[in-house]
C-alpha cells in the first residue's frame, strides 16, 4: 500500500501578488512549482507546521490567515495531502535554499507555470478569487 504523506502549503501573497516556488531538479516531482512548505511532523498543528517549514525553508516569518483548500493526490511515490493556507509575510523577505526559482506572480498569470498535479485544485480556487481576498 502506497504511504500517505501529510503536506501543508503556504499561498504567501504580498502586494496582489502570490509566491511561487520550482522545485529541485534531484527531487521528487523535478522542477515542478509548489507552494513553499513541506511535512507535518508528529504533534505539529497544520499551522505549527507551516511556519516551521517557511522559517526553515525561506528565512522568513508568516502569519496564517484562510485556509484554501484540501486535495488528495495520488503519486508514485505515495498519497499526499495537501493542505494550502493563505499567508502574509511578517518578518524577512524569502530566499531561495532548497528551491531553484521562486516567482512573485498575479493570480491571473499562475496557470503559466508547470505546477505539482497536487496543486491543480488550490490553483483553480485562488484564481477564481475575488481579487480583494487575501489573508
Ligand atoms: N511543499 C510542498 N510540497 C508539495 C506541494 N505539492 C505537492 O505535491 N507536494 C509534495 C512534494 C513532496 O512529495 C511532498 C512535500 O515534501 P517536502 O517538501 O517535505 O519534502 P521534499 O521536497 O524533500 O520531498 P521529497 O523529495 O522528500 O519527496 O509533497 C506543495 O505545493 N508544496
Amino acid at each position: 500500500m502506497k504511504k500517505d504523506i501529510f503536506v501543508v502549503g503556504a499561498v504567501i501573497v504580498n502586494e496582489d501578488k502570490i509566491l511561487c516556488a520550482q522545485r529541485g531538479v534531484s527531487k521528487s516531482l523535478p522542477l515542478k512549482w509548489e507552494f513553499p512548505g513541506g511535512k507535518i511532523e508528529s504533534g505539529e498543528t497544520p499551522q505549527e507546521a507551516l511556519k516551521r517549514e517557511i522559517h526553515e525553508e525561506m528565512n522568513c516569518q508568516v502569519e496564517i490567515g484562510d485556509h484554501v483548500e484540501d486535495t488528495t493526490y495520488e503519486y508514485d511515490f505515495g498519497i499526499v495531502h495537501l493542505t494550502t493556507y493563505y499567508c502574509r509575510l511578517i518578518e524577512g523577505t524569502p530566499t531561495l535554499t532548497e528551491h531553484v526559482a521562486i516567482k512573485w506572480l498575479p493570480r491571473a498569470e499562475l496557470n503559466t507555470l508547470d505546477w505539482a498535479p497536487a496543486d491543480i485544485p488550490a490553483i483553480q480556487k485562488i484564481m477564481n478569487h475575488r481579487v480583494d481576498s487575501t489573508v
